[in-house]
């Protein structure tokens, strides 16, 4: 290189340096300002090299992990949902509110149960971080992505779907019917994780789209239609496995990358939504959606668009109903937000339950239970409307399950103004652009929240008071009779203690949906079954435990099982 080129190259890195070296300095000034506790990071989780750094660092500290001492301090924050495997130690060691500063960056993590519920219950004053929401709009703007007068206008049109009891019913059979086949060509060298992932795919098939799909059909050519290279169910399985990918790269990138796959998926399932909402648009203009119609929850939003679109009253956002582009954008959404999220909670639920005998042998009982009531009153199968609530124990399971694998581990928001976080002792005031991120597992793990956290014991939420029962301990004479009455309401926790469905406004708009098919999945599964671990003896079950607690699977978007444990459908006796 000639000597003029390297003068340029080397001032060009020098100013770099200089520059980064000022924004560092910036922002740890503005970490002193603030008066709360801060650390500094090189990178941060959420900053792009955190995909270098968290691939690298989960691979070389993969052993160290398993001795359960969390993260060291100094990778901590280099790795994303570095918050799991910490269970809390940085709360512990920082306090509740404490800031990491890096050279971009600065990041405040609230693990107040105060705080918690302040940031996602105020909407107005702290907003989900715009440059994220942006990246979930690859089919078109949704109602996770939005936010203000749009967010409430395109709430009016989801939510009635979601919570349709036509579309709950739905859910309900199809699950059913997808478990028995499931059971049917269960073999034990079978992976957990590819079934149950491809039992709720199946089931979001029909809730989501309207297509009724069979066992195992995403790889048959028949199922194909004209005009596709992909079957429906296929194309959506590309789409989940690839979303980063089709999330992070605009179209016309992922075409050219290593990923052709994502890219013909993602068009293909772009095609596919656009021919079903023309021919149920045309379906319900014409007024044959008769007895036989099946709403789907594509079907209800456009039938809830069509609605709005015949109201007079226009929107504060100057319109009466979604686009096209937001149908999608919507229908899309509910497949990301709904699909790997009850997957996930489905898979650590039977890790759970092949190691836990006495959760499982509790759970056998409440089905048998149910089961015998239904027959009883001349029904030889579950139904939705008479069956599905009166499994308590089951509900409350799960309840504990997503809190001690927080499925969705953190809730980012970022500060409109100068905005005030009040911590149980004290408070403080965050700058305008603050990034605030609650840690759901330092909420989750915190004793003085959920005694001996640490703890499975769905018995917690049966109880009026969720934060007064402690598994160490006897349960009180008012607990026995609480959990024997079963009236308490699940969840009764206290607010922002326990988040993994969110809370406030922006709280999970599925989550009627996911109850109704965890509890569809399991009954099913174990009305003559139940869950063991392949050829297990009591050291491997205390490895495969200690490793599921130590260790999360790095998901792109959820948390999930670091291993996929083989485990077989034994009949009961
Ligand atoms: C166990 C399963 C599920 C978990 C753990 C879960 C978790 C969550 C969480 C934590 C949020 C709030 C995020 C935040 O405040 O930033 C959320 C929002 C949402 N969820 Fe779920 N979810 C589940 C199932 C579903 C299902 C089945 C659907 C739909 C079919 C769904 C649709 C949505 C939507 C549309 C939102 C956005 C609400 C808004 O921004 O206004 N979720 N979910």
């Amino acid at each position: 290189m000639a000597p003029a080129s390297l003068s340029i190259v080397a001032l060009l890195v020098g100013a770099q340096i200089i520059y980064t070296s000022i924004r560092f300095l910036r922002n740890l000034r503005a970490a002193q300002r603030s008066g709360l506790p801060y650390t500094w990071s090189p990178v941060h989780e959420l900053e792009a090299p955190a995909f270098i750094t968290d691939g690298f660092l989960r691979w070389y500290y993969k052993d160290y992990l398993q001795q359960g001492k969390g993260w060291p301090r100094w990778a901590r924050f280099m790795i994303k949902d570095w918050q799991y495997e910490d269970r809390g130690r940085a709360t512990r060691e920082y306090g509740d509110c404490f800031l990491v500063v890096t050279f971009n960056s600065l990041m405040c993590y609230i693990s107040d149960p105060n705080a918690a519920s302040r940031l996602v219950t105020r909407r107005k004053a702290f907003i989900k971080p715009p440059d994220k929401m942006k990246i979930l709009e690859p089919f078109g703007p949704n109602v996770v992505s939005v936010e203000g007068d749009l967010w409430k206008f395109h709430l009016g049109i989801t939510l009635p779907p979601l919570a349709a009891e036509a579309v709950a019913r739905l859910v309900w059979e199809e699950t059913a019917r997808q478990v028995d086949m499931m059971v049917a060509t269960w073999r034990p060298e079978d992976s957990m994780k590819e079934r149950i992932y491809a039992l709720t795919m199946n089931t979001m098939s029909l809730a989501g789209f309207g297509h009724q799909a069979e066992w195992g059909e995403g790889d048959r050519p028949d199922r194909v239609p004209p005009g596709h290279e992909y079957s429906l169910v296929s194309a959506l399985t590309h789409v989940v496995s690839h979303l980063p990918h089709i999330l992070l790269l605009p179209r016309w990138v992922l075409r050219w990358s290593p990923w052709p796959v994502a890219y013909r998926a993602a068009n293909e399932l772009d095609q596919y939504i656009d021919e079903m909402l023309a021919e149920e648009r045309e379906k319900l203009e014409r007024g044959d959606a008769g007895e036989a119609y099946r709403e789907n929850l594509l079907t209800a939003v456009l039938r809830s668009n069509i609605a709005a679109e015949k109201s007079k009253d226009a929107a504060a956002i100057g319109r009466t109903a979604l686009t096209h582009e937001e149908i999608k954008g919507n229908v899309f959404i509910f497949l990301v937000a709904g699909y790997d999220t009850t997957a996930n909670t489905a898979l650590f639920s039977s890790l759970v339950l092949a190691l836990h005998k006495e959760v499982q042998d509790r759970i056998l009982q409440e089905i048998d239970a149910v089961y015998n009531r239904a027959q009883k009153a001349g029904r030889s199968e579950l139904s939705y409307t008479d069956d599905f609530p009166q499994f308590r124990y089951l509900v409350a399971f799960m309840y504990e399950v997503m809190r001690v694998f927080p499925i969705v581990q953190t809730l980012g928001r970022v500060a409109v103004g100068e905005q005030e976080v009040p911590l149980s002792k004290g408070g403080h005031v965050v700058p305008d652009g603050s990034y605030l991120v609650v840690n759901n597992t330092a909420i989750h793990y915190n004793p003085d929240i959920w005694p001996s956290p640490d703890v499975i014991e769905p018995r917690r939420w049966l109880v009026a008071d969720p934060h007064g029962l402690d598994p160490a301990k006897p349960l009180t004479p008012e607990q026995e009779a609480e959990i024997a009455a079963g009236s308490v309401p699940i969840p009764g926790n206290r607010r922002g203690t326990f988040l993994s469905f969110g809370e406030g406004p922006r709280a999970c708009l599925g989550r009627s949906f996911a109850r109704v098919e965890f509890v569809a999945i399991m009954s099913r599964m174990l009305r003559k079954h139940r869950l063991e671990m392949t050829d297990h003896d009591a050291e491997q079950a205390a490895r495969v435990l200690r490793t599921a607690r130590l260790r999360s699977g790095s998901g792109p978007v959820t948390l999930i099982p670091p291993e996929d444990v083989p485990m077989r459908l034994a009949p009961r006796k």
